[in-house]
């Protein structure tokens, strides 16, 4: 099953465990984790089918390097200004030229000049294209992974982990736009210094430089640490509140309002600590940072105004040495600004990038054929299926065949292994053993949206979206027409009921569906499977919720829609199955019965014990399971409205014949 290390809802707690528990990595994010991941999603923020971005790119490259040159020539320009003033002060000689220069060359200087606004603007295309990737990507991603994947999860904490995945693009982004900019910066003010100034500035500058980067790197450790610390705890703070939304009425239910609270406040508490230890790290890495570059300055402003003063530097070189100076410093705050916010941006991408490299336990074979179901013969092949190692068999060797067009009811005690069959037929999971094959094809070698087309499942709570009714009903068939639609609500006797709701077919139902009751979402999804028409028709309890007059109209409906193609029914109430072809009765994962109806009762076992507790609730409640079978040799008569229903549906059963 591939389930290993994944059980429950600790997959993420097992992502963390990788990056924290003590065969953690220390630090984690190491250069190789910067190019490994940099490489991985390069493809997708590089514009592959789009040379107008391409262009963009080139062009903000351009930018970059353009940027460069003017960040050198300004102090050069500014000292040269200063040097000529100060040569001919007296002289009413004013450099025009030069000062225009300077003042058009500061100009263009930073991220709020012309050039910044150029490259700002072309770069708003490229980055809009890769959010766009990465969070389709994402969220394909999380569509396309078992149910196995989303039963282990928070729902909330999946979307929270979705929504981070921009820090990925953030990530590419500033390695791209920040990185490289930024080495050529520091080669060139270096480079700068070592041509012009003396070996002991270049000197001074390099050994500066080196002792800011290095601190920067060692304190960012801890801040690291503190960062992920803050993540896992603002995901989880949104978990409670999500969940506490949701399940609003269970919370009002168990009057848990305070109860909820408490744990919301006891969330928003840790992730507020975590954020105070996270800023505190943050401000002490500028603190050391700021205190570092103003040690270097002091030493450089007062040897050079020294120099000056002995007539060994002209006034412009020692403005042009604070300038250059000034001006290192934005490099190397880069660097630190880069190396903090990619951090940031990888540890909240880690979830991103985990939940990317989950695989689907079942997923398509390559090559995978189109299911064909001329006839609709399912057969159960030997087979076994446990949930994972931890739990026993949920299935044990199930060998059945269900014939063309007939009804397959699957019956027997709640755990018994029911709505498993329905889900191994659907492939939410695949088999651990045998096999599973419609009209002769395994459905492992089938692709799983042609077994989705196929086969129609009316499940016991149906899923609507907080949409209007008509989006609920055509999620079905998308292009299905309004009549076609109008045809099935009437065949599931729904139609009158939703004109009279506010607005029709346009009333909106609610979150979940929340809106409508238990019944009219049956029928809902009653009529979606009849939009659907699948070769295969899987019942799961579908009229469990229907008061008796609606259960009537809706067996109706549904015998209608079974008719000439196979249909599989998990029904707890044995009435509504008595006129299947077959029905199985499932105990503890195996097949313990088989047969008609009538074959079934004659077998007085244990279908029989459950048809009799049925019927006659009296006898079920004074006698033992056991007893039942052993006592009760007569035939009871119908005592209760299931049976009188299940008289009902054997009538029209007859006067269909
Ligand atoms: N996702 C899961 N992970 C682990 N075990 C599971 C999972 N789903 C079901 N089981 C277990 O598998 C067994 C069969 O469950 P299943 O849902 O098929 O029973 P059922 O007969 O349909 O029950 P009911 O009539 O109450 O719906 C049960 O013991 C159940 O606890």
């Amino acid at each position: 099953m591939g389930r290993k290390g994944f059980v429950g809802s600790k997959y993420f707690d097992e992502a963390d465990k990788l990056k924290t528990g003590p065969g953690a990595k220390k630090g984690l994010t190491t250069w190789t984790d910067y190019v490994k991941y940099f490489v991985r999603f390069f493809p997708y923020v590089w514009p592959y089918d789009d040379r107008k971005l391409q262009l963009n790119i080139v062009l903000c490259m351009l930018i970059i390097v353009l940027q460069r040159v003017v960040n050198i020539l300004v102090p050069y320009q500014l000292g040269k200004v200063t040097d000529q003033l100060s040569t001919e002060s007296g002289k009413l000689a004013i450099p025009w030229g030069r000062i225009a220069l300077y003042l058009c060359l500061r100009y263009m200087q930073g991220s709020g000049s012309i050039l910044g606004f150029v490259q700002g603007r072309l770069w708003m295309a490229v980055s809009q294209y890769s959010y766009r990737s990465l969070s389709v990507l994402g969220f394909e991603h999380v569509l396309g992974l078992g149910l196995d994947f989303h039963l282990s999860q928070r729902s909330s904490e999946i979307i929270s982990t979705l929504d981070k995945g921009h820090a990925i693009t953030s990530f590419v982004e500033k390695i791209t736009f920040q990185l490289i900019p930024m080495f050529i910066d520091m080669t060139l003010a270096i480079g700068f210094f070592v041509v012009t100034m003396d070996r002991f500035y270049a000197t001074f500058v390099i050994c500066v430089a080196t002792t800011y980067v290095w601190a920067s790197t060692q304190l960012s450790r801890k801040r690291v640490e503190n960062k992920r610390n803050l993540v896992r705890n603002s995901i989880a703070e949104y978990g409670i509140k999500v969940d506490s939304i949701t399940a609003y009425e269970t919370v009002k239910y168990f009057s848990a309002k305070d109860y909820e609270m408490e744990r919301y406040i006891n969330a928003i508490e840790a992730t507020q600590a975590a954020e105070l230890k996270y800023q505190l790290s943050h401000h002490l890495v500028n603190l050391v940072q700021n205190s570092i570059f103003t040690v270097g300055l002091l030493f450089s402003c007062v040897f050079s105004a020294y120099q000056v003063s002995k007539g060994i530097q002209m006034v412009g070189t020692f403005v042009s040495l604070l300038t250059y100076m000034a001006q290192l410093q934005h490099p190397l705050d880069q660097f630190t600004n880069f190396l903090r916010s990619t951090q940031d941006n990888l540890i909240s991408a880690e979830r991103m990038i985990s939940l990317l490299e989950q695989k689907p336990t079942v997923a398509d074979k390559p090559g995978a054929n189109e299911l064909k179901v001329p006839r609709g013969v399912i057969s159960f092949n030997n087979v076994s299926f446990r949930y994972d190692e931890q739990h026993k068999p949920a299935i044990h060797n199930l060998t059945l065949k269900c014939p063309a067009g007939s009804t397959v009811a699957f019956v027997g005690e709640s755990g018994g292994g029911k709505s498993t069959i329905f889900r191994l037929l659907f492939r939410f999971y695949d088999v651990s053993s045998g096999s599973i094959a419609i009209d002769g094809q395994d459905i492992r070698d089938i692709t799983l949206k042609s077994l989705g087309k196929n086969v129609g499942v009316v499940p016991q709570e149906c899923a609507l979206f907080n949409d209007t009714v008509m989006f609920n009903l055509k999620y079905a068939k998308r292009d299905a027409t309004d009549e076609e639609v109008y045809a099935a609500t009437r065949a599931a006797s729904i139609h009158d009921k939703i004109l009279k709701f506010p607005d029709g077919y346009k009333t909106l139902v609610g979150e979940r569906g929340l809106r409508l009751s238990g019944g009219e979402k049956q029928r809902l999804a009653i009529a979606r499977a009849i939009l659907k028409n699948p070769a295969i028709l899987l019942l799961d309890e579908a009229t469990a919720m229907l008061d008796v007059d609606s259960e009537r109209h809706i067996q109706t409906a549904l015998h209608e829609l079974s008719r000439n193609r196979t249909t599989l029914v998990i029904a707890h109430r044995l009435s509504t199955i008595i006129s299947a072809d077959k029905i199985v009765v499932v105990h503890e994962g195996l097949v313990v019965e088989q047969g008609s109806h009538a074959e079934l009762l004659t077998l007085k076992g244990r279908y029989y014990g459950m048809w009799e507790k049925q019927v006659s609730p009296t006898f079920a409640e004074e006698t033992s399971d056991e007893e039942v079978q052993e006592k009760n040799r007569k035939p009871v008569k119908p005592k209760n409205k299931d049976l009188k229903q299940a008289v009902f549906i054997n009538d029209l059963d007859l006067q269909k014949m």
